[in-house]
């Protein structure tokens, strides 16, 4: 179980967020969702240890692996998918890679992908690495429709009994991968975050 304490994050003084108390479990999945800037790719990067909180703990991390999919695709343009996928130690990238992008496309760099095939290329990565706890930063965006739902039943598929914690700004979202969602809403004290359910998030 993850857990957040009293999470505080501001920059520059400006608070992003405080009074944060959240709570993950193991094997759970959840949405976090709300208006841009309420600061969710910063709760992500936070849980990620790529940012460090100003105020509070973040307790269940410590020997966790993380994969991420970050805002960014943060592939490398010059390599092909598979190349990317074997840079971070994925020894049979193409079985990961075939079932969500074209076949044709394999063989190409990725910069010739398009926007929405790079998209699945970095998903692919993230669930094709061993970990504990998937992070998944606006994972679907540029996909059409059906596309979408091919990727999250993707996820689905090979997510195991990994947690996994993605943001989106799609309602549609919570319902198809069977979510629970975090909203993450401001409030007068700087922002914080409410589940749609309270009363669950008690019991986890
Ligand atoms: N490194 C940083 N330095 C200063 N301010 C930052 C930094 N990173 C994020 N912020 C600010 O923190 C706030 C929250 O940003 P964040 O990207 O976490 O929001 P978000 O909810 O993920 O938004 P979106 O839905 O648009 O992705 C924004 O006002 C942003 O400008």
């Amino acid at each position: 179980m993850i857990r957040i304490e009293n999470g505080k994050k501001s920059y520059d003084g400006r608070v992003i967020w405080e009074n944060l108390n959240l709570t993950f479990s193991e094997s759970g999945i959840y949405c976090l969702m709300g208006p841009s800037g309420q600061g969710k790719t910063t709760l992500l990067r936070c849980l990620a240890g790529l940012e460090t909180l100003d105020g509070g703990t973040i307790h269940g991390l410590s020997d966790a692996r993380i994969s991420m999919v970050f805002q960014e695709d943060r592939l490398i343009p010059e390599l092909t998918a598979a190349a990317n996928l074997k840079l971070v130690g994925v020894k049979e990238p193409l079985p990961w890679l075939r079932e969500i992008l074209p076949e044709e496309c394999l063989a190409q760099p990725v910069s010739t992908f398009s926007g929405g095939m790079k998209r699945r290329a970095a998903v692919a990565r993230a669930m094709a690495v061993p970990s504990a706890i998937l992070l998944m930063d606006e994972p679907f965006t540029g996909l059409d429709e059906r596309t979408r739902d091919e990727v999250i039943s993707y996820i689905l598929r090979y997510r195991g009994d990994r947690m996994l914690l993605l943001t989106t700004h799609e309602p549609e979202d919570v319902e198809k991968l069977g979510a629970e969602c975090v909203r993450m809403d401001k409030l007068s004290s700087g922002n914080a975050s409410k589940r749609e359910n309270p009363q669950k998030n008690e019991e986890n």
